[in-house]
């Protein structure tokens, strides 16, 4: 089967400074995965240039068997994003935005104007018709940005911290919207530093660390590299902490703030 994600020596340089090295990853359709790192770790430069928001420096990049730099309005068609920034337009109401981005991707105007109110009464968006999005708080920002991602039925969906400033009943059921697209076949590539949400919902893991892939495979192939205390299943907290926190705790050694409190 023709993988949903493939790079290949996947790089990016800012001037001097090298984010995203050298990343070989391949993720199956169906998956659900998790890409994980610490602050300034290269994920958000990564999806970025997964989604062509931004172009690589050298390294190629294949979305369902299609070249991502020959093939751009292809791949488009096929994927979903929520990036770092949301990129909204502020003077339109939420309804507006949705039925902008549905002709944009040339669903008729009766569907788009069905899907537009499904979505916005799925994410509670519905009741303030009138509202501009730059009134909208930021989790209400970030529901009408994973609402626009989806609004075309994408093949791929990438996920740049979906759950970051949502509440606990949104985040439920965002969570229900993406098992159930995940159920359809669809492929969710995301990432987020709630471990507790991403051991839940995703199959498959890797993990980055200062532009480098670390390690990836399914929760139980890195399960089987981790020692607890306890001899007990790690958990991803403890995996996270074993694979990437002994060099973060390295560059920073613990020490108390003598002057707090
Ligand atoms: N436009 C840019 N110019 C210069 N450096 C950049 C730029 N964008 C990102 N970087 C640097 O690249 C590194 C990776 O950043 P990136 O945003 O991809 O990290 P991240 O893993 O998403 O971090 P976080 O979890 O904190 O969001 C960081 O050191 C960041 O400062």
């Amino acid at each position: 089967m023709t993988p949903a994600v493939v790079t290949t020596g996947l790089t990016r340089r800012f001037g001097d400074f090298t984010a995203v090295e050298d990343i070989n990853l391949s993720v199956a359709p169906g998956q659900f995965y998790g890409f994980l790192g610490p602050n300034g770790a290269g994920k958000s430069t990564t999806i970025k240039m997964l989604t062509g928001l931004l172009a690589p420096t050298s390294g190629k990049i294949e979305i369902l068997g299609m070249d991502a730099t020959a093939s751009p309005m292809e791949v488009k068609r096929q994927i979903g994003v929520v990036p770092e920034g949301l990129a909204l337009f502020g003077r339109l109401t939420g309804a507006e935005y949705l039925k902008f981005v549905g002709q944009m991707y040339g669903l008729d105007k009766a569907l788009t104007r069905q899907r537009t109110t499904e979505l916005l009464e799925f994410m509670s968006l519905a009741s303030e018709p009138k509202k501009l999005i730059t009134d909208y708080s930021h989790g209400m920002q970030k529901k009408l940005a994973l609402a626009a991602a989806v609004i075309h039925g994408p093949k791929i969906l990438f996920l740049d911290e979906p759950f970051e400033g949502v509440d606990a009943i949104a985040a439920g059921t965002l969570k229900t919207m993406l098992q159930g697209m995940i159920a359809r076949g669809a492929t969710i590539f995301l990432t987020s530093h709630v471990l507790e949400i991403v051991e839940r919902l995703c199959t498959h893991i890797a993990i980055i660390d200062h532009g480098h892939l670390i390690t990836n495979g399914s929760l139980d192939e890195l399960r089987a590299g981790v020692q607890t205390p306890s001899g007990e299943r790690a958990t991803l907290e403890e995996i996270f902490i074993q694979v990437v926190g002994s060099k973060h705790t390295a560059d920073a050694p613990a020490r108390e703030l003598t002057w707090l409190g």
